[in-house]
């Protein structure tokens, strides 16, 4: 079966709008995002999905990483404030969400943070390496209620599911999806070509995004700017199409300028506040 036959495409009408700020707005107003990555050599992860976080409207935004993961963060985003590994989420503020995976590595204190995760009540984000532990430990790591969103590729999909590869989870996504939401619960985003969401009710298909966005990096892109929604209050269904919608219209906006061969996830990145304003420019 072809899964745009059976799910309907996202359209821009439902979008939802992030709330206007009133003028005297401050920054705890719009949440604390947590990311939750950047192991050695994966620095450059992390630092993407948290300036994709702040670029969001994040009005915090915390970096948890290696201490070799510091001078991207440094360099990068001196905007975000900085956790070293391995790192305890027992106190932290009542607006914080956590995005857990970006470089995050399958290291020992990886797997420390994400049990304890799994017993948190915050909202959260599970992405690349998260969803590798997930898939070894099973459900059974997410031991609290919480809104969790998730974003596999193919290839972690198949983990989740325990399938040999990404190869069965293409040759019948629809299905893949639905056996994800109900193995682990959440909101689900497979990624890829026309990426698929599962949240509430019937599932719908991204029918933006390019394959100039198959480089290194834009899903870390993608879990920044879902975990920036949440923390402003979106409610998770509308925080999956909105987040999706806007990296899949970053890509597109940058692969216009600049050609889907030099793509980089960067340049999605840099492309998510015209798309914002854009978007904002359609709710009238
Ligand atoms: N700058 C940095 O610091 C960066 C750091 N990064 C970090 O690296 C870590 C490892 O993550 P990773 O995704 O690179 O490795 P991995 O999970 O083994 O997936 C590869 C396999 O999955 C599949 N596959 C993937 N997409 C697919 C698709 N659309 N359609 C179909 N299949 C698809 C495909 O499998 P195959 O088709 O070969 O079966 C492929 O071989 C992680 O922590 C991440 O955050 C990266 O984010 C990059 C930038
Ligand atoms: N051919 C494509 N068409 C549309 N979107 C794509 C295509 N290839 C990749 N993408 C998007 O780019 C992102 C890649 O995420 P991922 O594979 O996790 O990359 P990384 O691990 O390098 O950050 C996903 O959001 C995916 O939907």
């Amino acid at each position: 079966m072809n899964m745009d036959d059976a799910c309907a495409a996202l359209t821009l009408e439902q979008l939802p709008v992030l709330p206007r700020r009133s003028p005297d707005a401050h920054k705890g107003q719009f949440g604390h995002v947590f990311v939750l990555g950047g192991a050695p050599g994966m620095g450059g992860a992390l630092a993407l999905a948290a300036a994709a976080a702040y670029r969001t409207g994040a009005g915090l935004v915390t970096a948890v990483g290696h201490p070799a993961a510091m001078p991207y963060l440094a360099a990068e985003l001196p905007e975000a404030t900085w956790w070293d590994w391995p790192a305890s989420f027992a106190a932290l503020p009542e607006n914080a969400v956590l995005a857990a995976g970006p470089g995050l590595g399958q290291g020992l204190a990886a797997h420390d943070m994400l049990r304890e995760l799994g017993q948190l009540t915050y909202p959260q984000v599970w992405d690349a390496d998260a969803l590798n532990i997930l898939a070894r430990f099973g459900p059974s790591l997410l031991r609290s209620e919480a809104v969790r969103l998730f974003t596999p590729h193919p290839g972690e999909a198949a983990r989740l599911l325990g399938l040999d590869n990404s190869a069965a989870i293409q040759a019948g996504r629809l299905s893949a999806i639905q056996a994800l939401q109900s193995r682990y619960g959440g909101y689900w985003v497979l990624k890829g070509h026309h990426s698929l969401l599962r949240g509430e009710g019937d599932c719908c298909y991204c029918p933006w995004g390019n394959p100039g966005m198959a480089t290194g990096g834009s899903g870390d892109v993608l879990t920044g700017l879902l975990a920036g929604l949440l923390a402003q209050g979106l409610p998770p269904h509308e925080a999956l199409l909105l987040g999706v919608a806007v990296h899949a219209l970053a890509g597109d906006r940058a692969a216009r300028q600049l050609g889907p061969e030099s793509l980089l996830a960067g340049d999605i990145l840099n492309a998510v506040p015209y798309v914002l304003q854009e978007l904002k420019s359609l709710d009238v």
